[in-house]
């Protein structure tokens, strides 16, 4: 079939079995080949292609209501409601986006990035249509990783009690990125286990039903069997123990099972939880037989042999340079230990759970759990390394107020894909950060020019006993700095000047020091002087440094790949105004408003951090003074 003509789910009523398996590979087929190019979540969505054909054809999108959670694995989705043309842009600039996206298409009810969140807003959806008395199905689609975070379990907390018509579907493929992890999929494992118990349970409880004579009674008495066969088969029966009527396991790669389900469910009144049985990567045989992560995202590949297109002798990556001497350090104290909410791949902590399998824990997604627990440890002694991305970080804010900083207690932030991320676009972008921890007492927050000085502030925040320090680093690879062999700590609070100049001042850290340095170099052959200074500390600050410059009465600019609400310049700013200074800043970085998917290059154009822009800038401002004096 002919996936580009396809507008709108509804030929999917027509399709029978057959044709529907013949669509299945199309759709597969027509994935493989455009991620090849464009990179993508192949793994996920690959394991989702019948469940997605399945719950376009029983229910009516958009008036019944699918939410991906996630949401890293709604491509058929809208492969089935008419994006299959815009596919050759996925992810990039002004492209289509990766994630459910409310301005592409009125079929995407629920915008998502972040995970375990589909379950409260399909509850909020369904108080609204009750009180608006309206009809509609609304379907929360998440996985067996996204139901370990919290809010999920909070969520049914709710659903379960309030017994409101929702169906969760349930895409349990045993992984998160990397193998799931936790006591639920433990449960979730007996439940698949547990084979086709409830069908028959439920089979029972039809055909009772049904006898006339003696109906109420054989009914009652069928209940009981019930439920002592539920305590006796599924231990727990979780689900049901919540208010659910759980359906299952289906198999998510049949369509009479998966059919027959969805269309009894539809008939169900109250909460409905189906549990799918799905394997991540399905009918791509390099992605089927990757034990790792299933190829979780990739970027571009060879279809033939599944090669993964790399850029030759790239530096390692940031990830690897942190966690590699995070490692190194453990070697020489038992005390450190390392965290992380699911991400042992991103966060590159492969080999530190291999050397050290006692003293990593990936506790699942669950970024709140995860900061509470790294506060627990360090109160006995402990030095928690809690490795979580920029933007995951976000849910445990709380936590890091409350449990870690108010009792200033030494954990580790090893802050990942801080900055720009690109592709993942305006839900992971790492550039809030610096505007939320800065304005939090007792927390060292630092960024490292490159990875020299990366493996340095690893050592900095390993032996600095004064409450928490966080170490901000970017995605992707490092800048290809020499590695010196001994590491040594950073003074808390330093700043070092990198380029000596007197014109005017660049204040900066971290990925936008090449930008700083490459735009001095460029002024200094017309002529005019521009101090850099790797602002390595964005809290606290070097105020010697700072009362020196604000003395000399330099025009002042700060750079940050951050939000500027909030963000360095603002501490800045701040500092001009507590001491009285008449200095003039200039602050570039991220505006005010979300930034979406596309190259980290071109998001930089975007926002203005460009030699040009910075040029202009400097040059508005050096001109101005002279006019001045
Ligand atoms: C709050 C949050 N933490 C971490 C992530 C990173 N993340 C994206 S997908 C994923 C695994 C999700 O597993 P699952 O829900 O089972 O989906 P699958 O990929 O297996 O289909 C993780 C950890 C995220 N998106 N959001
Ligand atoms: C969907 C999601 O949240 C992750 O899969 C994320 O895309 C991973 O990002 P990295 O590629 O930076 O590890
Ligand atoms: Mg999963």
């Amino acid at each position: 079939m002919d996936l580009y003509k396809i507008k709108d789910p509804s030929f999917l009523k027509e399709l029978s079995i057959d044709q529907l398996k013949d669509l299945s590979m199309d759709v597969r087929k027509f994935l493989i080949e455009n991620l090849s190019s464009t990179g993508g979540h192949l793994g996920a969505n690959l394991g989702v292609v019948e469940l997605t054909l399945a719950l376009h054809k029983v229910y009516e999108s958009p008036k019944d209501r699918f939410l991906f959670d996630v949401g890293h694995q709604s491509y058929i989705h809208k492969i089935l409601t008419g994006r299959a043309e815009k596919f050759d842009t996925l992810r990039t600039y002004q492209g289509l986006c990766g994630f459910p996206k409310r301005n592409e298409s009125e079929h995407d009810v629920w915008e998502t990035g972040h995970s375990s969140t589909s379950l409260s807003a399909a509850m909020g959806m369904a108080i609204a249509r009750d009180l608006n008395e309206e009809t509609h199905s609304i379907l929360p689609i998440i996985g067996d990783g996204a139901l370990t975070g919290g809010m999920a379990l909070e969520a049914l907390n709710h659903i379960g009690d309030e017994k409101k018509n929702i169906t969760v579907i349930l895409n349990d493929n045993e992984m998160s990125i990397a193998k799931n992890v936790g006591a639920l999929h433990g449960a979730l494992g007996r439940m698949r286990s547990a084979g086709k118990y409830n069908r028959a349970k439920d089979d029972l409880e039809w055909l009772l039903k049904r006898i006339p004579a003696v109906g109420g009674k054989l009914a009652q008495a069928a209940e009981r069997l019930k439920d002592s066969m539920k305590y006796f088969v599924v231990p727990g029966m979780f689900f049901e123990e919540l208010g659910f009527t759980y359906y299952g396991p289906v198999d998510g790669h049949d369509y009479n099972d998966l059919l027959e389900n969805l269309n009894y469910a539809k008939k169900t009144e109250g909460p409905v939880i189906i549990h799918m049985i799905t394997q991540k990567g399905k009918g791509y045989q390099p992605a089927e037989s990757d034990q790792k992560d299933k190829w979780h995202g990739v970027g571009p590949y060879k279809i033939e042999s599944g090669e993964k297109i790399k850029s030759a002798d790239a530096p390692p990556a940031w990830s690897e340079v942190i966690s590699e001497t995070l490692r190194e350090e453990a070697r020489k104290d038992k005390r450190i230990v390392a965290v992380t909410p699911a991400m042992v791949l991103g966060s590159k902590l492969e080999k530190f759970q291999a050397e050290f399998p006692d003293r990593l824990f990936d506790v699942g997604i669950a970024e709140q759990h995860a900061t509470t627990l790294s506060a627990g440890l360090a109160t006995q002694g402990m030095k928690p390394f809690l490795a979580i991305y920029s933007t995951f970080l976000q849910r445990g804010y709380d936590q890091v107020i409350h449990d870690v900083a108010r009792q200033n207690l030494n954990v580790m932030f090893g802050i990942d894909r801080a900055g720009l991320v690109g592709a993942d676009g305006e839900t992971h972008q790492g550039v809030f950060d610096v505007a939320f921890l800065r304005s939090v007492p007792n927390i060292v927050l630092m960024m490292p020019k490159d990875e020299n000085e990366g493996q340095h502030m690893v050592h900095t925040a390993v032996h600095y006993n004064d409450g928490p320090i966080a170490l901000r680093y970017p995605r992707g690879n490092g800048t290809g700095a020499s590695m010196e062999e001994t590491l040594k700590p950073i003074p808390i609070g330093s700043w070092e000047v990198l380029e000596e100049g007197n014109d005017a001042v660049i204040l900066t850290f971290g990925t936008t020091i090449s930008l700083a340095l490459s735009t001095a170099e460029r002024l200094r052959k017309e002529g005019t002087s521009l101090r850099v200074v790797n602002a390595r500390f964005i809290k606290p600050m070097d105020e010697s440094m700072l009362h020196t410059i604000m003395k000399e009465k330099l025009p002042i600019i700060t750079v940050e790949e951050a939000v500027l609400k909030g963000g360095f310049g603002s501490s800045v700013l701040e500092f001009k105004e507590e001491h009285n200074y008449t200095s003039w800043i200039k602050r570039l970085g991220v505006p005010d408003r979300f930034i979406e998917h596309g190259s980290v290059d071109k998001l930089w154009e975007e926002i203005g951090l460009t030699e040009e822009n910075l040029i202009n800038q400097v040059k508005a401002m050096t001109i101005t003074k002279q006019r001045r004096a």
